[in-house]
């Protein structure tokens, strides 16, 4: 079974091409890489809440330690960025985290993070995978010295209260609810607020390898249950975490789902009107215009990458970055890591809504207010091999000139195939790097508008299908 990497890292379904064997050919070419540029590296191992994630992430650590390389393993589930910074604190050469993020429960996989603490740059995944071919796979025995169990938790949580103002929430009188998908998410909200803990409600916070029967990523169809308790308690607002705790999901005190753009949106705004930061900001191409617009009446610079947060983390150690996020959710912040963080976000938002005594939704209609409204939504859309591979040719070779009454003014195909229209709207075709998936991207001045553009996108997919 062939093992290929995508969007980040490599995922796999569990027994079928994600088994031990297949994670050990994947961990030797990770040994063999890091012995190649380094003589003594030390490694760090994170994994999630997913089904025998431990078990692979124990694996790991076995052929990476079967090959002299030092290892320090979780010992218990965290969330990448955990992972990362304690990466980056340890001065390890090299982070692994075993976990599907947002991918249904019948996946896991793994994301490998560098000495900086943010995704593996492009060039080292591939490297990584140029050495997949090994024939020989060194194991250590499990009482081996060259592992040894950690906890970063408290060091990454006190970190956190570096940037963020924990006690001007609490003085607020803010209340929120978490939900952490059944993900590694769980349990840091109610540490982080331990001194009033009436102040927040976590649901779905055990371990359950089905995640409820709902795929953990947070976006508006998985977040039913949040959004009915924080309308029906009077909650200030809902948080929502994917599997692995690097995205973010929100709910308004009114029960009605914030979207990853307006997240974004809304940090850049916090972080330059009353942080008073200054940065330039990185979108990935399924992002908002909005962010392009905010940007440009700050004056700050804005940068457009691929989709996958390698690209992002890739401009934050190059240039001065005050923020970079993507549709999927995941921000990071200038002062953190390169690297984005679901709990970070969550908190600086709640810390906005602190300063200004404003609710999600009024925060919501001042960004309105200041740039216009934007409409966005995304469709998921399983399509044949055969399909697949006419896809481009049959879009490129003939591009329609309109698309639901809207006359299709730039092609541009950085990521996908995105038909850009004279007013702000877009509309993005792009296969999932990490699904079986085409997913439909579309933004429109108006609601109605943008399920149009989803609706021809779709018919344009079942005449490919044909
Ligand atoms: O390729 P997709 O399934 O759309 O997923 C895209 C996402 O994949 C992974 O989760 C990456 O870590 C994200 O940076 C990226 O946004």
């Amino acid at each position: 079974m062939e093992i290929k990497f995508g969007t980040d890292g490599w995922r796999g379904v569990i027994g079928y091409d994600f088994t031990a064997g297949n994670v050990s050919v994947v961990a030797q070419a990770l040994a063999d890489y890091l012995l190649s540029r380094h003589t003594q590296p030390l490694c760090v191992i994170g994994y999630d809440t997913r089904f025998m994630s431990d078990i692979f992430a124990r694996e790991i650590a076995q052929v990476l330690a079967g090959n002299g390389i030092k290892v320090l393993l979780a010992e218990k589930p965290v969330t990448s960025p955990v992972l990362s910074f304690a990466t980056r604190e340890l001065g390890a050469a090299g982070g692994v985290m075993v976990t599907a993020s947002h991918n249904p429960p019948v996946y896991n996989g793994i994301k490998f993070k560098g000495p900086y603490g943010g995704s593996a740059l492009p060039e080292t995944v591939a490297a990584i995978e140029d050495k997949l071919s090994a024939r020989v796979i060194s194991r250590a025995p499990t009482n081996t010295s060259n592992i040894e169990t950690f906890n970063p938790e408290e060091k990454y949580i006190n970190h956190l209260m570096t940037i963020v103002d924990i006690n001007k929430i609490i003085n607020s009188g803010i209340t929120f609810a978490v939900d952490p998908m059944y993900g590694s998410a769980q349990g840091y909200f109610q540490q982080i607020f331990a001194a009033c803990p009436s102040l927040v409600q976590e649901i779905h916070s055990e371990i359950n390898p089905s995640f409820g029967g709902i795929n953990p990523e947070p976006i508006a169809k998985n977040l039913g249950e949040l959004s009915n308790l924080v309308s029906s308690q009077g909650y200030t607002a809902g948080l929502a975490l994917d599997g692995d705790g690097d995205r973010l999901g929100v709910i308004c005190s009114n029960g009605i789902f914030m979207n990853s753009h307006q997240i974004f949106a809304l940090l850049l705004k916090y972080l330059v009107e009353f942080k008073h930061l200054k940065g330039a900001v990185v979108k990935t191409f399924s992002t908002s215009g909005m962010i392009d617009l905010l940007a440009a009446s700050y004056g700050l610079a804005v940068h457009e990458t691929p989709i996958g947060f390698k690209y992002i983390c890739d401009l934050f150690l190059s240039k001065d970055i005050l923020i970079g996020g993507e549709e999927s959710g995941g921000i990071g912040i200038k002062g953190h890591l390169p690297e984005r963080d679901g709990i970070l976000c969550g908190l600086l938002l709640l810390e906005y809504i602190a300063e200004t005594g404003q609710l999600p939704e009024q925060l919501l209609q001042t960004l309105f207010n200041h740039i216009g409204s934007y409409y966005y939504d995304r469709r998921d859309v399983p399509v044949s091999p055969q399909a697949k591979a006419r896809f481009n040719d049959a879009v490129l070779n003939n591009p329609p000139e309109t698309i639901a009454g809207l006359a299709v003014t730039e092609i541009k195909t950085l990521d996908g195939i995105k038909f850009c229209f004279a007013d702000k709207g877009w509309l993005l075709f792009r296969f999932s790097g990490t699904e079986p998936l085409l997913r439909l991207y579309a933004e429109a001045s108006c609601p109605a508008q943008v399920q149009k553009l989803l609706h021809e996108a779709q018919l344009l997919i079942d005449d490919i299908e044909k």
